[in-house]
């Protein structure tokens, strides 16, 4: 008997001629927690799909427990003891998180008994879900849940995770690591995906690299450092941000006064008067756990939604509370979205009719007495590819087939190529390795220093403190006051993150 749980013996896949895996061999032994590492585009997401049944190897084999296997689909996987929880989530969103859940499970289920079942998972696994809540009135970090309580229900012998960490709050992914460690104990294997280094080197056993589909190193991380991993990701050092000085704000660009918005939907979290300012050449950042109304001050700021919004919204001194998103682009502002494949991208259209999507509005020749320019929505596509190193397998290709982090390079290098006066970006490095981050991160401080104002919402508290000129807390819809970044440090703004305002301003006051 084999001592290995999946191997992965000289496997190639190939795109048309492109090869996303070239003679990939790595070997999976039950509990272990094994990482697999590479830039965005690496190939990453292709290897763990065949192994889930989700696409099938042009050349190679799957081992299980010693033996050829032939993983037809998904539900063949499941029935070997395969669980995988996917960066895209494939959940309907009309159905509540039972109704998602039975529909993965074999068998039937009764509705209830599987609630309490969903119920128990999550209290154990520290998991928190309501199972009658409507998937479209959640965050992304409670659909994650979602996808992985779905898993352990399965009881799973691997559990493939894609980069699982990248929605969750830093106390969430400690939570999580405690379950995987028990996972792992208990003698399942895992497959972990993840951009973050320093928590593969804490976490996983073993890692398996992979540059531009093929296997450069097999290591254990626990002796490596986050830069030797990343340097066999890369081929090359990678660079670092410098962080911001803190600017000096000038004229106001986005104004937000007592700005009430309605939950979106039974689920969601109503922002409550909230306001702010951002000035020319400023980086604000708001943090927040997930779900606490980060998604409804993105649609009163982008104009996504009017109806029930009060208060006052000015953009560059124009009064637009009751303006959709058209109107606020057509002023200079760009939108970037929590959710790249559906919201900031139409997963069917190539790039460059993307790109159109989110132009079409801004006079600049996209479009001219009702005529699409299609070859300046190419050339946009091309730059945009060229300046943010999007990697693709042929030529404007639709936006589905772009790996994760390579989207979320385009679809914010397409904002950021319009030079806007004021961009509002939601989580704008989730899913994106270390090099490309920097790329990112960098390119909002260079235009923030161009003298255009940037909100950028992210989870990441390493990203705020190397972005941002102020700081802003979200909780149950509430937003702190924006405090200059020098003057707060993570305790306090942990605080403010447990929903704790007015205490952190009274211990202010008394110290
Ligand atoms: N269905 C497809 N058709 C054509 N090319 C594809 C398809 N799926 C993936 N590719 C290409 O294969 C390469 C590897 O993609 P993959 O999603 O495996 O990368 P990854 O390492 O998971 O990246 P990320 O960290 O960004 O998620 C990419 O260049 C991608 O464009």
């Amino acid at each position: 008997m084999s001592d290995f749980l999946l191997e992965a013996v000289h496997i190639t896949k190939k795109f048309g001629d492109f090869a996303a895996n070239d003679d990939v061999t790595l070997r999976l032994r039950p509990g272990e927690i094994h990482a697999l590492l590479g830039e965005n585009g690496a190939g990453k997401s292709t290897l763990v799909k065949m192994m889930y049944g989700a696409l099938q190897p042009t050349e190679g084999e799957l081992h299980w427990r010693g033996k050829p296997v032939r993983i037809a689909n998904p539900a063949a996987a499941r029935s070997l003891g395969i669980g995988m929880v996917f960066q895209h989530f494939s959940l309907f969103e009309a159905l509540s998180v039972t109704e998602n859940i039975a529909l993965a499970l074999p068998g039937k289920a009764g509705m209830q008994e599987l609630s309490a079942r969903i119920a128990a998972v999550s209290r154990e696994y520290g998991l928190p879900l309501e199972p009658g809540a409507l998937v479209a009135d959640l965050s992304v970090g409670q659909r994650q849940r979602i996808e992985i309580v779905r898993c352990l229900l399965q009881e799973p012998a691997l559990l493939i995770m894609d980069e699982p960490t990248a929605v969750l709050t830093p106390q969430e992914a400690d939570q999580l690591f405690v379950t995987l460690r028990r996972l792992a104990s208990e003698g399942c294997a895992i497959l972990y995906i993840s951009h973050r280094l320093e928590e593969v080197k804490t976490l996983c056993h073993e890692a398996t690299i992979l540059r531009r589909g093929k296997v450069v190193a097999t290591v254990d991380p626990r002796r490596e450092t986050a830069a030797s991993l990343a340097r066999h990701m890369v081929g090359v050092d990678v660079a670092v941000v410098s962080t911001r000085a803190g600017a000096v704000a000038g004229e106001p660009i986005l104004t937000l006064d007592h700005v009430s918005l309605p939950a979106d939907g039974p689920f969601g979290t109503a922002l409550r008067d909230v306001s702010l300012r951002i000035g020319a050449g400023e980086i604000v950042a708001i943090a927040g756990v997930a779900g606490n109304g980060q998604s409804e001050l993105f649609d009163a700021v982008s104009g996504e939604r009017v109806d029930g919004l009060t208060g006052s919204i000015t953009l560059a001194g124009q009064v637009c509370a009751g303006r959709g998103i058209k109107a606020r682009r057509a002023l200079g502002a760009a939108f970037v979205p929590e959710e790249r494949l559906g919201h900031g991208a139409v997963p069917d259209f190539p790039l460059s009719q993307n790109v159109i999507l989110t132009r079409f509005a801004v006079d600049d020749g996209m479009v001219r007495r009702g005529l699409v320019n299609l070859g300046l929505a190419g050339d946009v596509a091309g730059r945009v590819a060229g300046a943010f190193d999007v990697r693709t397998s042929s030529n404007d290709p639709e936006a589905r087939s772009l790996s994760g982090g390579n989207l979320q390079k385009f679809v914010i290098g397409r904002e950021l190529d319009r030079k806007p006066r004021l961009l509002v970006v939601n989580q704008p490095t989730w899913g994106v390795d270390a090099g490309a981050a920097a790329v990112i991160r960098q390119a909002l401080i260079d235009l923030a220093e161009g003298g255009s104002a940037v909100l950028v919402i992210s989870q990441d508290l390493d990203e705020i403190f190397a972005i941002a000129d102020r700081i802003a807390v979200i909780s149950r819809g509430e937003l702190s006051e924006a405090k200059p970044t020098a003057t707060l440090d993570r305790e306090a703004i942990g605080l403010l993150m447990a929903g704790a305002h007015e205490t952190a301003s009274h211990d202010k006051a008394a110290s």
